[in-house]
């Protein structure tokens, strides 16, 4: 196997594989920006805890090709919150591949969104603004009166939790993805209904591979 650096040649190729097999056609800013995301994230981990994935190869696939997984369901020009964002994902990630979007980024834990802030600057993402808040905590302490058409999440917490923080965040007709592993559907089955009423909302369960590891994942869409 060779040898590939966070943000290198090889590593680009192998993230522009990932983007085609979830049917994103990454443009070559996109993936140099991807790339300067991952030499930055890489250079950040080595001093603070940011992220337990720091194989460069993981990284290209596990963070930044799985991101694009809810592409295709949100809207040309939405308001994106990316909840729980971690070191980024997937809200930088999203942001970079559609600069169409406006994302904001939620993330109670200081340092990561301190990390945000200074990639999304680096980067020069335009279309990001990065709250260091918890979800729950949106309408006192966030952008008061802005909602959401999608709230994404990835490796958050269980539905019901996801749907307590995210359901006020939602603009009418918003929808919510919570980006799952394998057993999104089971989860959804296990989850009490009536956290779907009031106002009621629809549940669907869109399962993908992971990109060249073709580990099974889920979206859980609630709209
Ligand atoms: C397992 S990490 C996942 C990070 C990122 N979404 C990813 O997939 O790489 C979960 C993150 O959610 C943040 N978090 C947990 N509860 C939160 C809340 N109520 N509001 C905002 N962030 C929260 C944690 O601080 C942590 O960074």
């Amino acid at each position: 196997m060779t040898l590939i650096k966070p943000g290198d040649s090889q590593w680009k190729d192998l993230l522009s594989q990932g983007a085609k097999a979830l049917g994103q056609a990454p443009d070559e800013n996109a993936l140099e920006k991807c790339a300067a995301f991952a030499r930055l994230l890489a250079q950040a981990n080595n001093r603070v805890n940011l992220s337990s994935i720091r194989d460069p190869r993981d990284m290209a696939v596990k963070h930044f090709a799985d991101s694009l997984a809810p592409i295709p369901y949100i809207p040309e020009g939405a308001k994106v919150a990316d909840i729980g964002s971690g070191a980024g994902f997937p809200g930088l990630v999203l942001a970079i591949f559609r600069p169409d979007l406006q994302l904001t980024s939620i993330e109670t834990i200081r340092k990561k969104a301190n990390f945000q802030r200074h990639a999304a600057l680096e980067l020069g993402l335009s279309n990001v603004k990065i709250y260091n808040i918890r979800a729950e905590n949106w309408k006192t302490e966030g952008d008061k009166g802005l909602l959401f058409d999608a709230v994404v999440c990835r490796a958050l917490s269980d539905l019901s939790a996801i749907l307590s923080w995210a359901r006020p965040m939602l603009a009418p007709k918003g929808q919510i993805i919570a980006m799952k592993g394998p057993k999104g559907a089971q989860e959804l089955e296990e989850l009490d209904k009536s956290c779907l009423n009031d106002p009621p909302l629809k549940a669907r369960v869109a399962e993908y591979s992971l990109p060249i590891e073709k580990a099974k994942r889920s979206l859980v869409i609630f709209s």
